[in-house]
């Protein structure tokens, strides 16, 4: 998946790769606290130490974007942070459907850190009566028959799939019908979407097998030079 694929900073034909869109927001994050702070420009190794990455690994990563700053003046900050924001979509607020309001639905609507990230969850969707019509972080659970007039109505983009397994697929369908392109997949399913429409899938499983993959090999190490 290439986030940026359709962006305008990009210069056409470029692809970013994957693990640099995901250090973007660390850029971007240490860019606003040293515009906070009122710094007019930085150099790599700055800007790596304030990411936590490797001066060359940034230098890279931003000669993506088209930005390779001034020899011996760094990267004006105010411009970089304008280009970053811009290549990860956050000169402007996204609205977000959440699909599926369980345990797990619930908990990413009351989460607070997402508009700050110019992320906006703007409707709530259930398939079960007894949650329809409910509240749930200040908005309505809102029936799932209504899902294609939502996404249209508000011009909904991107949306949140958190759905048991067995429906995921019929509300990635109903979701892309409607306009959705860009869907992120808590669902132990995979989703068959056409071209043009992202999916990136969260499992948090794996990330904890990952884990328990190194503790293992701490373990038997250690075992071994015992
Ligand atoms: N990827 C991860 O790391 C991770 C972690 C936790 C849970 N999950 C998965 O996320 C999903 C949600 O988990 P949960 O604990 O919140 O489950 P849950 O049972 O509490 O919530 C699921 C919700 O989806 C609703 N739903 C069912 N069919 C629907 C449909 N067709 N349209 C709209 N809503 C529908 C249900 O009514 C329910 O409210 C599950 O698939 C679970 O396996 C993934």
């Amino acid at each position: 998946m290439t986030i940026l694929r359709n962006d305008r900073t990009v210069p056409p034909g470029r692809e970013v790769p994957d693990a640099t869109v995901a250090r973007l927001p660390v850029y971007l994050r240490a860019l606003n606290a040293l515009a906070e702070a009122g710094t007019p420009t930085c150099s790599s190794v700055d800007l790596a130490a304030a990411a936590g990455v490797n001066p060359a690994k940034l230098r890279k990563d931003l000669s993506h974007l088209g930005s390779y700053g001034t020899r011996g003046v760094g990267y004006d900050v105010e411009h970089l942070r304008h280009e970053v924001a811009r290549a990860i979509g956050q000169t402007q607020d996204w609205d977000v459907v959440i699909v599926g309001v369980g345990h797990l639905g619930t908990a990413l609507s009351s989460y607070q850190g997402f508009s700050t990230r110019g992320i906006r969850i703007v409707a709530l969707v259930d398939a079960d009566p007894t949650r329809i019509g409910t509240t749930v972080a200040g908005l309505e659970v809102e029936p799932v028959d209504r899902l294609p007039a939502i996404v249209a109505e508000r011009g909904i983009r991107i949306a949140v799939v958190a759905t048991p397994g067995a429906a995921a697929q019929e509300v990635a369908d109903v979701l892309v019908a409607a306009g959705v392109t860009s869907i992120l997949n808590f669902a132990p399913a995979h989703l068959e979407v056409p071209n043009g429409v992202d999916v990136r899938k969260v499992d948090l499983s794996i990330e904890l097998q990952i884990l328990a993959y190194h503790q293992q090999r701490r373990a038997d190490e250690t075992e071994a030079t015992a």
